[in-house]
């Protein structure tokens, strides 16, 4: 196992944000990790990048417990998309992806040709070349998180943690987004995603968590996490499935009454 949650509990004063939480990614592997507002989707990311640390349970990388790792060796081996990520300077939209090589770099060394490589393909990936030489503050919301992502893939990492990484973008740069991390995890890597479009999480990704409350509600292929008894328990509305050129589809039709009004028909 690439990377592996057990138990993992956080509290934010007397909110319980995870409780027991357990999840998993093999290398090659997608996980979709889908789920209401205020789930906890976000807080689990940030446990399995190593930015917070959890009041019970532990993450395991490779088997090597997290904490034991140093910062350096899990940011050469991980990189983590933030939803909310920003860079807070003046910077060129290149000098922010080639930040993606610093894990890589040895202490007063300048850019080796793997690193320069490493950048451009980054940036052809996420088609951000024709942007780097523009200021990322000028860019666009879409923008901004392709360069952003272009600065994740530049870290080559075997994991790659993206939070909504398709939230900003229109369909055409949703789709190739998700063709992008499908391409990551043919190298080999692993990848968690969290989405909210439950159409793009299914078709993508090889295996869905569904995060309520902060607990997992369900985990398994997406047939059976977006059933309809999920999809009303976790976000109170009743979405409607179809197919079309042998894909399945999950659109969300309407709200469900509330109370106890929830319907699976
Ligand atoms: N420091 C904090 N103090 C109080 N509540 C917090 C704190 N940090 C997180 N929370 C709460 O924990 C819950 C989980 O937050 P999180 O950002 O993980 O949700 P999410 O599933 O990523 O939501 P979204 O889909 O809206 O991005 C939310 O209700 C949030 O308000």
């Amino acid at each position: 196992m690439l990377i592996e949650a057990t138990g993992l509990a956080c509290r934010a004063g007397d909110k319980l944000v995870l409780g027991e939480v357990t999840l998993s990614c093999r290398p090659g592997e997608m996980v979709g990790l889908i789920g209401p507002n205020g789930a906890g989707k976000t807080t689990l990311l940030r446990h399995l990048a190593g930015l917070a640390a959890p009041a019970a349970g532990r993450v395991t990388y490779d088997g090597q417990s997290l904490r034991e790792m140093s910062r350096p060796a899990l940011a050469r081996r991980l990189a983590y998309l933030a939803q909310d990520a920003d860079a807070h300077w003046p910077i060129r939209v290149d000098q922010l992806v080639r930040l993606g090589r610093l894990p890589h770099r040895r202490p007063l060394s300048g850019e080796t040709a793997a690193d320069l490589a490493a950048v451009a393909a980054a940036l052809a990936a996420t088609e951000t070349t024709v942007l780097a030489a523009r200021r990322f503050d000028t860019l666009s919301g879409g923008e901004r998180m392709r360069a952003l992502l272009a600065r994740a893939l530049a870290v080559e990492g075997e994991m790659l943690l993206a939070d909504e990484p398709v939230a900003a973008l229109d369909p055409y740069h949703q789709l190739h987004t998700m063709e992008l991390l499908r391409s990551v995890t043919e190298k080999g890597a692993g990848v968690v995603v969290v989405l909210h479009d439950l159409t793009l999480a299914a078709r993508f990704c090889d295996r869905l968590v569904l995060l309520a409350g902060g607990r997992v509600l369900a985990d398994g292929p997406a047939g059976a996490v977006l059933s309809d008894r999920n999809i009303a328990e976790a976000y109170h509305i009743k979405a409607l499935h179809g197919a079309a050129e042998g894909l399945c589809f999950t659109l969300p039709w309407r709200r469900l009454p509330p109370g106890d009004g929830r319907d699976f028909s």
